[in-house]
């Protein structure tokens, strides 16, 4: 593990996140966010839509103020650091801000803030080559400022993943049984949690599990719900309910939206996680339980060669990839494999391996303030 020097505490960040679509955005922003509060810094967390807060973050965190996309800067003007995520335009009065900052530093009488482009996670190669590159600006509101780009990553030549310093503390103190007894699953049961787009495969894996031994699915709410839901409706020969007879092989819950923090604690108490997009990803490499990703689709189909690469990193055995292919749709016709206990023992080998090597790595935040120091 490589040491860093810390940037002297607190410093003043703002966070800029633009919600595409979808959680994964401002979920990783509140990670962000709440993680850099929790090590004593102030965070602006400045969003054009904060409304999956309200059940992702109820609490709130001391140190994190969320507030709406800015048309200007605060009076005090940009903070020390200023975090575009995932490649979102900050407002150009806030980057003219950054650019008179910047020019006003260069009498030495202050300091430059220190402009961040956050990128999307990958484990392609790409990211390793452009990871901590600077981009100088040349035109607009803030020419004469430089941005970095900051990728996310498995490697070490990438920024990490983000891993809060409390989270194995939590891990530790975590009762597995008594979740599972408070979700009234059975000692035995296969516990699979579903949280996905529209997977391909899923109408076949819930045939398999709909004939299988005893599963027990919690479904989360909007599209995997959905999808579910089509699926049970799609049984014409039996009452829609019928997979939640008692004794039937499959019972499904369907969930309301949880805080991160307990949806943390559902991938450390299932036995496979399905999970999806960016964050959930990440939450389920530190559960440390065997999981399936749907990748988010791209248009052009990207998605398939990053899924591939992030399967070579997982060294992902046979069965795993042959999931990944069925369960993303990569080839069509792809043929499910038997989801089975045997097979589960295999990919949380693999899982367990890989997050042995990841904490290895330090952490993203850690990182991150590392590289705020070096260039401050
Ligand atoms: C279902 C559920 C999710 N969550 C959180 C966990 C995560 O922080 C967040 C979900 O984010 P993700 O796992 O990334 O999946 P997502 O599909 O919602 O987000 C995606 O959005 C796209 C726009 C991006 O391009 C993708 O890369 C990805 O980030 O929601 C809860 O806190 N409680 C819940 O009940």
């Amino acid at each position: 593990m490589t040491t860093s020097r810390l940037p002297p505490s607190p410093l003043t960040w703002d966070v800029f996140c633009q919600v595409i679509d979808n959680f994964g955005d401002i979920g990783v922003c509140w990670r962000l966010s709440a993680d850099l509060a929790a090590r004593g810094h102030a965070v602006r967390l400045w969003t054009d839509d904060a409304s999956a807060l309200a059940w992702m973050a109820p609490q709130g965190a001391a140190g994190v103020q969320v507030l709406p996309w800015p048309r200007q800067p605060p009076p005090s003007g940009p903070g020390d650091v200023v975090v575009e995520a995932f490649g979102c335009e900050i407002p150009p009065a806030f980057q003219a801000a950054i650019g008179a900052a910047t020019r006003a530093a260069a009498n030495g009488a202050s300091r430059a803030p220190l402009w961040i482009n956050l990128e999307y996670l990958s484990a392609e190669p790409y990211v390793e080559r452009s990871h901590r590159l600077a981009s100088p600006i040349f035109s607009g509101p803030a020419a004469g400022c430089t941005r970095w780009f900051y990728y996310p990553g498995f490697t070490a030549g990438t920024g990490g993943l983000l891993r809060e310093p409390a989270l194995a503390q939590r891990q530790a103190g975590f009762d597995r049984a008594a979740w599972r007894a408070r979700h009234a699953i059975a000692p035995g049961d296969c516990a699979i949690s579903l949280f996905c787009y529209e997977p391909p495969a899923l109408p076949a894996l819930l045939d398999q599990w709909h004939s299988g031994p005893a599963t027990r699915l919690l479904v989360t709410p909007g599209r995997a719900a959905a999808a579910v839901r089509a699926w049970q409706a799609g049984h014409n020969d039996e009452t829609p309910q019928r997979p939640q007879r008692p004794g039937h092989p499959l019972s499904i819950t369907y969930l309301e939206p949880c805080p991160q923090p307990a949806f943390d604690e559902m991938l450390w108490a299932c036995d496979l996680n399905c999970v999806r997009g960016e964050d959930s990803l990440v939450r389920a490499l530190w559960a440390g339980q065997p999981f399936v990703w749907h990748i988010y689709p791209q248009e052009d189909n990207a998605h398939h060669a990053k899924l591939q690469a992030f399967l070579d990193w997982l060294q992902a055995p046979a069965s795993l990839r042959a999931m990944h292919a069925a369960w993303n749709g990569l080839e069509p016709g792809a043929t499910l494999p038997l989801v089975d206990a045997s097979t589960l023992q295999t990919w949380r080998a693999c899982v367990l391996a890989a997050r042995q090597r990841l904490l290895a790595q330090e952490d993203l935040l850690t990182q991150l303030l590392g590289f705020v120091a070096e260039k401050s």
